[in-house]
C-alpha cells in the first residue's frame, strides 16, 4: 500500500469523503480549492487535499459517469459531489486491482473497492440531508462496479472526460501546440516538484543540501541556488524555513531575477509583486532600491512577511497597496532601470499544481485576462527609464498571454526591442521523469537609450 494510504486510513474515510465532498462542491460553485481546504478541519485537511486533488484530476471522467448512470440528478449539490469523489475513488480502486504489483503514483489515494463503496454509504447516510440518497448512492457504485468496463469505453468518447478539462481548454491547446497538447494534458495532472530558491544571503546550496541530508531529506541541484525536493514535505518540516534559509519557488519563477540580473542601487520595480517570491530573489540578487506594488492588500502582506522572515526588508524597499495601471495613484514620475511585470494571469501554467483552476476558469477568461495584462503593461512601460529594461512574465501557456501579447507589444512601441529570454516555457515531462518547470513565458523589452 502506498505510504499516502495508509497514513489516510487512521483517518475514517467518510469523514475524510464528505470533506472532500464539500470541496468539490465548492469548486464546481466557483471557489478555489484552497480557499475551501483553508476552510477543513486542520485533522481532515491533508486527507481531504489528496482526495479532492485526485477528484479534480478525474473531474471530467467522473461527472461523466455520473451523467450516464443518474438518471434525475438530487437538488442536493453535496449529495452530487459526494457521488463525484466515490466514483473517482472507486474508479482508481478498480485500476490499482487491475495492475496488481504495480504500484500507482504515491500521491494518488488507493482504497479497497468494498472500503469506498461502504465508507461512502456511511458518509450519506450520517448527513440529515443526503440520508435519503442512501440507496441510490449504494445502487450506482455498484453499477457502476459491474458495468465498468462499458461505461467507460462509451464515456471515455468524450474529450472531457477522456482529458479531464473542460473542451474549450482542450481546443485552446490543440490549436496552439499541434504536436504536444496531449503531453501538455497529460502533464497537468502529475504533481509538480517541490523546489527550494537559496537564500544566498543566509545559506548556500551546499549548506542547505547538507541540512537537507542530515534531517534525510534526498535534493538534487538545480542552477545556482535551487534544490529540487525528492518528495514534498510541508515547510515546518524542512530545516532553515523559520531562519530565512530558503523560499519554496518553482524552477520556471527562479528565472526571473537573473534576466534582469539587477545591479547594485539600480532603481527597481516589481509592479504584480504579491506574495512575493520574486521580490524576494531580487533583493537577494543585488543590493537595489526596490518598489514592490499589489492590488491586493491582503496579498501584499505577505510579501513583507516573506522579506521580514527572509530578512530582506531594508532601507530602500518600499510596498506599496496599489492598481499598476492607474500611475496617477502611485507613481512620482521618477523612472525605473528595470521593471517587472509580473502579470496576473489564468494561472494555465500551473495546473499540476491547483487542479481546480481548469474548472474555475470560462474561455472568456483568456481574453478579459490578456485585456489587463495589455494595460498594465503598456502603463509600465512609461514609468521604465530610457536604456532601462522590462520583464513581462505569466504562468500561463495560452499564447494570447505570453507570445502573442509580446509580440503585439513590440508592434505598440517603437522604441521597444527584445533582449533574449525563454519565452514559452512548456512544463513537458522529458524521457517519463515530470517536468522540474511549470508552464511560463518570459519576454524581455529594452526601451532604446
Ligand atoms: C502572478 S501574481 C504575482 C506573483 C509574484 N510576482 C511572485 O513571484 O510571488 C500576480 C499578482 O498581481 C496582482 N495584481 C492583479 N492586478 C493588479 C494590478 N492591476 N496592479 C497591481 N497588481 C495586480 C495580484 O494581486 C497578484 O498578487
Amino acid at each position: 500500500m502506498p505510504e499516502s494510504s495508509s497514513k489516510l486510513s487512521r483517518i475514517s474515510l467518510s469523514d475524510t469523503m464528505l470533506s472532500s465532498a464539500h470541496n468539490v462542491d465548492a469548486v464546481l460553485s466557483g471557489s478555489s480549492l484552497s480557499d475551501s481546504l483553508a476552510a477543513t478541519p486542520g485533522e481532515l485537511r491533508a486527507a481531504s487535499q489528496a482526495i479532492s486533488f485526485h477528484v479534480m484530476r478525474r473531474l471530467g471522467l467522473v461527472r461523466a459517469v455520473s451523467g450516464m448512470l443518474v438518471e434525475r440528478t438530487p437538488p442536493y449539490p453535496l449529495f452530487n459531489a459526494l457521488l463525484l469523489v466515490a466514483l473517482a475513488l472507486l474508479d482508481t480502486a478498480c485500476q490499482a486491482l487491475a495492475q496488481a504489483g504495480e504500484p500507482l503514483r504515491r500521491d494518488i489515494p488507493v482504497y479497497a473497492v468494498h472500503t469506498v463503496v461502504d465508507q461512502a454509504v456511511e458518509a450519506a447516510a450520517g448527513h440529515r440531508k443526503m440520508r435519503t440518497y442512501k440507496g441510490l448512492l449504494n445502487g450506482t457504485l455498484r453499477r457502476f462496479l459491474r458495468e465498468r468496463e462499458a461505461i467507460l469505453a462509451q464515456v471515455l468518447q468524450q474529450p472531457e472526460a477522456r482529458w479531464n478539462h473542460p473542451a474549450w481548454w482542450i481546443k485552446q491547446l490543440q490549436h496552439a501546440y499541434p504536436q504536444e497538447w496531449e503531453r501538455l494534458l497529460e502533464a497537468a495532472d502529475q504533481p509538480g516538484p517541490m523546489t527550494l530558491r537559496i537564500n544566498l544571503r543566509r545559506s548556500s546550496q551546499a549548506a542547505m543540501q547538507e541540512a537537507l541530508e542530515a534531517a534525510g531529506l534526498e535534493s538534487q541541484p538545480l542552477g545556482e541556488a535551487g534544490l529540487v525536493l525528492g518528495h514534498p514535505r510541508p515547510v515546518q518540516q524542512i530545516p532553515g524555513f523559520a531562519q530565512g534559509w530558503w523560499s519554496v519557488q518553482d524552477a520556471s519563477a527562479q528565472q526571473a531575477a537573473g534576466l534582469i540580473d539587477p545591479k547594485p542601487g539600480m532603481r527597481v520595480l516589481d509592479a504584480c509583486a504579491a506574495p512575493g517570491g520574486k521580490t524576494a530573489h531580487l533583493l537577494e540578487w543585488a543590493d537595489v532600491q526596490l518598489q514592490a506594488l499589489d492590488a491586493d492588500a491582503g496579498r501584499l502582506e505577505r510579501v513583507e512577511q516573506n522579506l521580514q522572515r527572509l530578512g530582506l526588508m531594508r532601507p530602500g524597499v518600499t510596498l506599496h497597496c496599489a492598481d499598476a495601471a492607474d500611475l496617477d495613484s502611485w507613481w512620482d514620475g521618477r523612472g525605473f532601470d528595470a521593471v517587472l511585470a509580473d502579470v496576473p494571469c489564468t494561472a494555465s501554467g500551473i495546473v499540476r499544481r491547483h487542479p481546480d483552476i481548469r474548472w474555475l476558469r470560462r474561455e472568456a477568461d483568456v481574453a478579459k485576462t490578456a485585456g489587463l495584462q495589455r494595460k498594465i503593461v503598456d502603463a509600465l512601460w512609461k514609468t521604465v527609464s530610457p536604456g532601462g529594461c522590462l520583464l513581462y512574465s505569466s504562468c500561463s501557456i495560452f499564447p494570447q498571454e505570453g507570445e502573442r501579447q509580446a509580440e503585439q507589444f513590440l508592434k505598440r512601441h517603437a522604441e521597444a526591442s527584445r533582449l533574449p529570454a525563454p519565452g514559452q516555457i512548456l512544463p513537458l515531462a522529458d524521457a517519463g521523469r515530470i517536468s522540474l518547470y511549470d508552464g511560463f513565458f518570459y519576454a524581455l523589452f529594452a526601451k532604446s537609450p
